[in-house]
This record gives structure tokens, C-alpha cells and sequence, in this order.
């Protein structure tokens, strides 16, 4: 199970013209698709993210996770993920922090006073700006993949039925010379998920035949990856990868996720079109929230996909 060294494909979306309809975005799309349909997630060159908020989100991040632990301890959120974990002694090196739709400015302030209630507007600034113009790429890539599964009609529908979810990580350097689990194998529970870190690699994912994939981004890649929610949405039309961090050498890593999460009470249940005889439906209609839920029961934890025991037809 050694890492190989395949490369995850390269999607370059900063072309001036990439707007529905024109050669340049169908072009990116079937990029997009392929991509999707072999590894489930691609590096995406995207360049609306100012150089100077691209370096000021890890300052924050330093700032954030520099706190004492029984102020990271004030966010809390009654969603699994959502609020502080760190401390737990499967994986000692990880620290994590959730905001919950850091993209509109209200919700960033409440996160931002909750920590700093002397105020701290640089921070909240900065998580919101960067998750405002990040969602761009978001919606991008999910308009490309609702045409080229050929169910516009829906598009409108799939568009409005997410919220996005902010996650910050901290990943300490392993203290010996081996290399140690930052975070375990996992497929995200989410939609999409958009990934960006410092320049200290340690993210792999898991290539369909097995192999582990390095991931190297650039300062001006991201990482975008499927999510169950969506693999299920796309009646498995898109793969979702496992994937987990590995840590080695003596720099902390730092990274930040976008998640677009489907909205509470929204039902995922995969457009009929994409039913058929070669393609029988995988899964049965779900809550996400309630799917979530069931991710951290013991089975939940157990089980190797989550989202197959939750609510595979052929179970
Ligand atoms: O830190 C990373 O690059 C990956 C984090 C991750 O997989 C997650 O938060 O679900
Ligand atoms: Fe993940």
C-alpha cells in the first residue's frame, strides 16, 4: 500500500471566459468530469484568491490554534465536526475547528467573538473573504458536473440545497523521525470539498486500484474532492475517494477545507434520469444530517463506508 507516485490531474479554472456556454468552459467541464469519474478529485488552479489572503488565512490559522485550549474549547456546535476537536489520542497531531458558514458576515463575527470577545475583525475578514470568493470555484465545478451528467433541470435545485461549512486543521509535527497518522482513512461525508495548506504536504488520496496518491499542491492549487452526498446525489457517476493524512519531517501543517453541506432537511435522492437498467440506484433517499449522525454511532465508526450501511439499496 505504498504511496505511488501518479499525479492527480491539474484543472486550470482561471481563464478570463469561463462562463457557461462558451468553448473554454466545455472544455474545463469534460476535464472536470473525467477527473471526477476516475479519482473522485483534481488540483485546481484558481487565481480570484488574492496572493495576500492566501498568506494571511494560515497567519490566522496560527493565531487561531495558538489559543488557549479552553478558548478553542468555547466552540461548540451540536453538529458532529462542527466545533473544536483535538486532543484525541487516535490521531494526538490533529486539532480541528469548524465555522459554520464563515462565508456570511454575521456568521463569521459570532465565530470570531466567541473566541475574541474583545473583537478580532483581521480574523473574521479573512475567513469570510476567503470563503466567499472560494465558493465561486465551488459552484463551478458543480454546475460543470450537474451538465455533464446531463440533468440541468435540476440545477437550480442542486444549486440552493447547500450551506458551506469552514474547517481549519492543524496537523503538529510527528516528534520522532517515522511517519505518523494525522488523520485517519476517510471518505467526506459532504457535497465537495475544496482544500488548501500551507506548503507542508501530507494529504493523500486513495486511487480506485488501491494505490495512495501524494498530493503536492502549489501555492496557487486547491484540492478539490467528492463527497458521499454528491457520489450518492450522482448515483455513483462520481467517485468519492478515500483519502487520510500521513505526517513526517518537523513543520506543523496547516490546512483549511470549504464544504458545501447539503441544508438541513434536504433529502438526497439521486434525479430518475440518472436511474437506469445499467444503472441501478444505489442508494436509497437520505437526510444528511441524520446520515451524519449515524457516522458516529459505533457501527458508524466500524464500518469501512458509512454511506453504504446507512442506506445502500442492495443492503
Ligand atoms: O488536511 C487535509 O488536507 C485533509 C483534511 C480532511 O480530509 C478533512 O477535513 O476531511
Ligand atoms: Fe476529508
Amino acid at each position: 500500500m505504498g504511496s505511488e507516485n501518479i499525479k492527480l490531474p491539474k484543472i486550470d479554472f482561471s481563464h478570463e471566459d469561463l462562463k457557461p456556454g462558451t468553448l473554454v468552459w466545455n472544455q474545463v467541464k469534460s476535464q472536470v468530469h473525467k477527473a471526477l469519474v476516475e479519482y473522485g478529485c483534481f488540483e485546481a488552479s484558481f487565481d480570484k484568491i488574492p496572493l495576500h489572503l492566501r498568506k494571511s488565512i494560515f497567519e490566522s490559522l496560527q493565531e487561531l490554534f495558538d489559543l488557549p485550549l479552553q478558548t478553542k474549547l468555547r466552540n461548540v456546535s451540536s453538529k458532529p465536526f462542527h466545533g473544536y476537536i483535538g486532543q484525541n489520542p487516535a490521531v494526538p497531531l490533529y486539532e480541528n475547528m469548524g465555522i459554520d458558514e464563515a462565508n456570511i458576515p454575521y456568521k463569521a463575527e459570532q465565530f470570531t467573538q466567541a473566541l475574541w470577545p474583545q473583537g478580532n475583525p483581521s480574523f473574521c475578514k479573512t475567513i469570510q473573504s476567503y470563503s466567499k470568493q472560494l465558493l465561486e470555484l465551488d459552484q463551478t465545478v458543480r454546475r460543470m458536473i450537474v451538465e455533464s451528467l446531463g440533468v440541468q433541470k435540476y440545477m437550480d435545485e442542486h444549486m440552493n440545497s447547500t450551506n458551506y461549512l469552514l474547517r481549519v486543521m492543524k496537523y503538529e509535527a510527528p516528534q520522532s523521525n517515522e511517519t505518523e497518522i494525522g488523520l485517519s482513512a476517510h471518505t467526506d461525508k459532504c457535497i465537495i470539498t475544496i482544500l488548501y495548506q500551507n506548503q507542508v504536504n501530507g494529504l493523500e488520496i486513495q486511487a480506485k486500484n488501491g494505490q495512495w496518491i501524494n498530493v503536492e499542491p502549489t501555492p496557487d492549487t486547491f484540492t478539490v474532492m467528492i463527497g458521499d452526498s454528491l457520489h450518492a446525489w450522482a448515483n455513483g457517476r462520481v467517485h468519492a475517494p478515500h483519502h487520510r493524512v500521513m505526517m513526517k519531517g518537523n513543520k506543523t501543517r496547516y490546512s483549511v477545507g470549504l464544504f458545501s453541506i447539503p441544508k438541513d432537511g434536504y433529502k438526497i435522492e439521486a434525479p430518475q434520469e440518472l436511474v437506469d437498467e445499467e444503472h441501478p440506484l444505489l442508494f436509497k433517499p437520505f437526510d444528511y444530517f441524520e446520515f451524519i449522525d449515524f457516522c458516529y454511532t459505533e457501527e458508524g465508526i466500524r464500518c469501512e463506508s458509512p454511506i453504504k450501511a446507512y442506506c445502500s439499496v442492495s443492503v
